[in-house]
Order: C-alpha cells, then structure tokens, then sequence
C-alpha cells in the first residue's frame, strides 16, 4: 500500500486531503509544520508528499530543498491559495511534481496523487530485482542504471496523458516492453493493446492491415476488412518499425493523429479513431526526414515526447541484474538446475559489446543454460560469437591448448627451438615433426588438430621471416583467416590488429553452427551501416524484411 505524507496547518484542509486519500486505499501520514513533516520523512517509507506552499515554519521552495536532501526523487505535489501560486510554479520548476489550488477539488486530487504512486513505483521500485521471487514476470522491465531511472520517470510522466510517444532505441532494447509499460499505466488498460510491425508486413498489405479495406479494394479483396486503427478502439496501438513506413502511408498516418480519421482502403466511410499511437523505431529519422525518406510533419507529430533506451553496454551493472533474471527464467523454462553462472562466464558476458542488445542477451544466457549440464554456467557453453570476442578468454584459450598441445601427439611446437637457431631463409620441411607419436585416427578432432598444428608452424615461421610484422605476415602466407582452423594461429597473428589494418577478419571460425555464421554476417552488416537495416539487408543482398525477421530469429 502506497503512503501517502500530507502536510497542512489548516486541519480542515488536511483532514478533506486526507480522507479523500483513505477513501483510495492510500495509508496516509499527516504533519503540520515542515519540522514535523521532515522529520517524518527521514524516517522513511514515504512515497508521495502532498504539502501546503505556505507552513508556519517555511515556504514551500525551502521545503522542497530540504526534502531533495532526504529523498532525491519523492514525488511532491503542492498545494495552494492562489495568491501563492508563484511559489508552487517556481517550486515545480525545481522539481516538484504538480501543484493544486484550494479549495481542493477531489477528483483532481486523485489523479494527480494516482500519477505521483505511479512515477513512484516506476523510479523507485521500478523492476523485479528480487532475484529470488518465483513469480516474478519473464516481462519485467529490469535496470537500475541512470539511463533506466531517465526511463521510469519517463513512463510515469507521460503514460497516462493521452499523447503520442516515439520510443527511441537500438534493437533488443526493450522498446516493446516500454510500450507496454505506458499502456499498463495509461488511462486506456481496458482497451486493447495491438502491436504491428511495420517492417514485417510487406508495403502492399500493411495499408489493409492498419486501416482496413473495403471488398473488392484490390485484387485479392474478397470481403470488407477491419483495420488495426479499427479494432483497437479506445485502446493503444503500437507502431514497431516506424521509419520503415512508406510515404502513402506516413501521410495517412499522419492524418489519424491530426485529424483522428481515417477512411478505409477503397472506401468512403470516414471512421473516428479513437487510439492512442505508440511508436517505435531504431533508425535515425533526423536523418531520414533530411534524406527525404521520413516526412518532417510526421516526424515533428511522433517526436513531441520521445523516450531513450541506452544500449545495453551503457547500462553497466544492468548487466548482472539481466543475466541473473535470464538465469532464472531460462531455468525454469528448460527444466534445468543451473544455479549460477560463473565468474569467468560473467566476464565473458561483461566484456562482450552486445549490439543486438538485451534481446541476444536473453538468447545467449538462454543458449548457455541449454548447453550447461553442471551447476554453472562456464564460458565454454556460452554461444562462440560472445565467447570469442572476448580477449581474456581468447588469452586464456591460447595458453590452455599450448600447454595441451604440449602434452598430446600433435604438436606445432615441436621443432620450434631447433627453428630459432636455424638462417631465416634456409628451406624447412614444415610437416616434419608434427606429429611425435601415432596419430589417434578414431579422434573427432584429427583433421582439425593436424591442419592446425601446421598453420602454427607456418605462421611462426613467416612471422619469424617478417621479423614479426603480423600484417606483412598475413599478407605473404596469403591467409585466408576465414579458413584458419586454430585457435592458436588466429592469435599468433593476432586478428584485432589485423582488422585494425583493414584486413579480413574471419566470418566463419572453428565450431560455429551455420546460425552462428548468419548471426555475424548479419550484425557486421549492421555494424557497417551504422544499424541501418535497410542498408545492411541492401548489403547482404536480401530484403528489409527478412534481415527484419532474421534479426529478431536470431536474436540479434
Ligand atoms: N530492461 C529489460 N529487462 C528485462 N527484459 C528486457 C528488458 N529490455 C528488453 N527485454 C527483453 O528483451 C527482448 C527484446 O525486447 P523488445 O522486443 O522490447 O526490444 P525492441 O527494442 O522492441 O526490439 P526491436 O527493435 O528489434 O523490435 C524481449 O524479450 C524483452 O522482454
């Protein structure tokens, strides 16, 4: 139950404030001076101040400096006689929540304390961090970094004003989520909420999907069809993918939230649309609004309250809180007991930059928790992509398979000290001595060890040739890195550098599945064309909407 601190030294007032709060099945705490309210608030547990501008022992504004020093973000909402409502507007432009003039009118006050508990529960105890809770929700909005917090208070602002929302974000980073989060706390949660993909549907069916059309429209239109507009009456609709809407009908669009019509496809009938629009997209629409691709009208239409989402490698510690709870809810799911995940896995997954987000997170920890078959989950198990990006692990691997090497049959090193003191340019036979003992031909791994024994050899020898110029290296053994199949050579010529030169960096490495190798292609694509998915699918060869589907598949 939310407790509400009502603070006023007329006690009609403070008793009209306070059983219209009770009547709300708020607990409601009462002071009448600033001392005694201050001093109830330090005390704790308070989540919405509703105080009088004008109190025996100080003015508003000092008030509100003072309760900022005990709790930065208590929502306070004031109240006053007109003459002082100077006071409650500077105190607003301070940070106070709203303010409401005397006498008092209930119902106002209700709805502006109801906005205030909901900002609240959002800023404050805004996700489910009780990691151990069984029934917490796999749709939790998870996050306690700055950025999140700009979030909640986002939400809390607007999801109950009936107005147009862009929510702004690279993909994976919950912006779906977020639009749920304003339709749970809108005035419109009796209504439906109906979602479409705009990038999803192909350009000639969304027009009929969105609006609707009438028999006969089109080729194909064998009876009248309700749009989503339609449907979703009274409720909210969210447009995923806005920037991927074609002119026709970015204009049409544009007219709902203008004129709040639309007729459908075909059709004559003029329908009232009664639906509050949530958009979304991942793209730059500046940009597209000054490439002619967005129109600006739309644009300035969507972006009149718009939310951010950071990108998971800026939410710091969010990190750890979203494993966990993936952990959990991976677990569940798969029937499996994986109760942690390492400390080397977590930072694997820490050092790892995540440009599908939150989404391959989830897909990661989920893959991981498949592939586990003790009580943690170890880096080994965790998905290539995000194992091998990872430097530390990479290092680690290195000096595990060179000290394995040293132990087994194949070994790349073998003559290496014997090649240290021999001219650079005399001729060597680089198979000899590969192989010290009989070859293990039932091995799974025979070809990959012997063909990787050698590279090694090679590539110490030409870096030995190039007095240890990696790119030169490269370059005369005219590698492939592509076709590398160890581990060991990849780090001999140390791949970062390479690619900081410019050179190729391998697509397809030892040991990935063929998703695996459309996951990198697609995210160095994206990862080219600045997120663009329009240019990366361009790129790739293949159409928006299947890089569209694939991104979301593949839990990119
Ligand atoms: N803060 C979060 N806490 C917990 N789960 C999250 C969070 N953000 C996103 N997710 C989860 O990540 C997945 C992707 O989220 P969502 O679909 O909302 O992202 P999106 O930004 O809309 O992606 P796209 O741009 O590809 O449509 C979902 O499974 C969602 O539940």
């Amino acid at each position: 139950m939310s407790r509400i601190l009502v603070v006023d030294d007329e006690p009609a007032d403070l008793n009209l404030v306070r059983h219209a709060l009770e009547k709300q099945n708020y607990e409601v705490t009462t002071a009448s001076c600033a001392k005694e309210a201050l001093r109830l608030l330090r005390r704790g547990g308070v989540d919405v101040a509703v105080l009088d501008v004008m109190l025996p022992d100080g003015d508003g504004l000092d008030v509100l400096k003072k309760i900022r020093e005990i709790d930065e973000h208590l929502p306070v909402v004031f109240v006053t006689s007109g003459g002082e409502s100077s006071t409650a507007i500077r105190a607003m432009k301070l940070g106070a929540l709203d303010y409401l003039l005397k006498p008092i009118n209930v119902t106002e006050l209700r709805g502006v304390v109801g906005r205030a508990v909901e900002i609240r529960k959002l800023t404050e105890s805004p996700v489910e961090i009780n990691v151990d809770s069984r029934s917490s929700d796999i749709h939790s909005i998870i996050g306690r970094c700055a950025a999140m917090q700009e979030v909640y208070k986002s939400i809390g602002i607007v999801a109950a004003q009936d107005v147009t929302v862009l929510i702004r974000g690279e993909s994976g980073t919950g912006k779906e989520l977020v639009a749920r989060a304003l339709y749970q706390y809108s005035e419109r949660v009796q209504g439906p909420f109906l979602a479409v993909n705009c990038a999803a549907i192909p350009e000639a069916l969304l027009e009929s999907e969105l609006f609707g059309h009438e028999k006969g429209a089109f080729t194909g239109a064998d009876r009248k069809r309700i749009g989503k507009f339609e449907q979703c009456r009274g409720g909210t609709l969210f447009l995923d993918e806005i920037g991927d809407m074609s002119p026709v009908l970015q204009s049409k669009l544009l007219r709902v939230l203008q004129e709040k019509q639309f007729e459908r496809v075909g059709g004559n009938e003029t329908i009232q649309a009664d639906v509050r629009v949530i958009a979304a997209t991942h793209q730059n629409l500046e940009q597209m609004v000054s490439d002619g691709d967005f129109r600006a009208d739309l644009y300035y239409r969507l972006n009149g309250f718009s939310i951010h989402l950071p990108p998971l490698r800026d939410r710091g510690s969010d990190l750890d809180l979203l494993v966990e709870h993936f952990r959990r809810h991976a677990c569940r799911d798969l029937s499996k007991e994986v109760h942690m995940v390492s400390r080397d896995a977590m930072q694997v997954l820490r050092e790892y930059r995540w440009p599908g987000n939150i989404r391959e997170l989830q897909n990661a920890i989920r893959q991981g928790i498949l592939k586990t078959s003790g009580p943690a989950l170890l880096p080994d198990f965790l998905p290539s992509f995000v194992f091998s990006s990872s430097k530390r692990v990479a290092e680690d691997q290195l000096r595990k398979s060179d000290s394995s090497n040293e132990a087994e049959c194949i070994d790349a090193t073998a003559i290496t000290s014997a090649d240290e003191q021999r001219p650079v340019d005399e001729p060597i036979n680089i198979v000899d001595g590969i192989a010290n003992g009989p070859l293990d031909f039932d091995s799974p791994h025979l070809y990959d060890d012997v063909i990787g024994a050698v590279e090694q050899r090679l590539v110490r020898e030409m870096l030995k040739r190039t007095g240890g110029d990696k790119v030169e290296a490269a370059r005369r053994l005219g590698i492939n890195p592509t076709l590398l199949r160890s581990h060991a050579a990849l780090e001999l010529l140390d791949l970062a550098a390479l690619n900081h030169q410019d050179e190729e960096k391998p697509l397809i490495r030892p040991g990935m599945t063929l998703a695996d190798i459309e996951t990198e292609a697609i995210r160095r694509a994206l990862q080219e064309c600045g997120g663009c998915r329009k240019a990366a699918a361009k790129q790739l060869g293949i159409s928006t909407r299947t890089m569209q589907r694939r991104v979301k598949e593949l839990g990119i």
